[in-house]
């Protein structure tokens, strides 16, 4: 697996205060990346940058060479942002928010597939309960629970250790690390040192 995603003289500016300039980053395949800082350093401002999901910013992106507006559908199918927030519907149950993820990646799945995958992080019994009745670290692996079921080369992930108690803690680190010994490649913003995840690069904001 081969990727690169570059950003060239980032910048970022908000209510007049520039949140950062001047920022080149590159990501390869193998590699994690990680961005640290304090709160509105511009950590989340950036990942959404990185992940394509913000316009309004200073610099070049590029993926695989290409600049990243030309080749935005090639980017799309190699990446997976998951936000700050779990993103999950309290309405559906684990089952229907995995579902209704997959189809909007264009996905089929299967309810078995779906089934599996929650049951690795955790969830088992828990699949048909409406999300809003999940605890925070239960709702917070549904919302992980994305990474195995939609492959994707790039993760770029917003503070997922958030709510996730020690042992989805340690099992969280270790996908990492095991998707960048595959040839994958993560950025992800986090205030807990990644202790088994290599190889590992900084970003520090603020
Ligand atoms: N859409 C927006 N419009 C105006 N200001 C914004 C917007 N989004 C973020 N900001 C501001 O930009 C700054 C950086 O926000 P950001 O969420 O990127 O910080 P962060 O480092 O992720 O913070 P935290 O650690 O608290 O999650 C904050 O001061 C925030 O108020």
């Amino acid at each position: 697996m081969t990727l690169c995603l570059q950003g060239r003289q980032l910048g970022c500016e908000r209510d007049d205060r520039w949140l950062f300039s001047g920022l080149d980053i590159e990501i390869n395949h193998g590699e994690i990346l990680r961005v640290t800082g304090p709160n509105g350093s511009g950590k989340t401002t950036l990942l959404k940058i990185l992940a394509g999901q913000l316009n309004d910013f200073s610099g070049a992106l590029h993926w695989n060479g290409q600049p990243l507006s030309q080749v935005s559908e090639q980017f799309a199918a190699n990446m997976l942002y998951l936000g700050h927030a779990p993103g999950v519907s309290a309405w559906l149950t684990p089952l229907e928010n995995l579902a209704w993820y997959q189809a909007l990646q264009g996905e089929r799945g299967s309810e078995e597939q779906r089934e599996a995958a929650l049951a690795r992080m955790g969830l088992q019994g828990l699949e048909d309960t409406p999300i809003g009745h999940l605890s925070a670290g239960q709702q917070r692996r549904v919302a992980l629970t994305r990474l195995s079921l939609t492959p994707r080369a790039l993760w770029v992930l917003d503070e997922p250790f958030t709510a996730i108690d020690q042992a989805g803690v340690d099992a969280l680190e270790a996908q990492l690390a095991a998707h960048a010994d595959a040839g994958g490649a993560v950025v992800v913003t986090t205030h807990h040192a990644l202790n088994n995840a290599r190889p590992l690069c900084h970003i520090a904001l603020g």
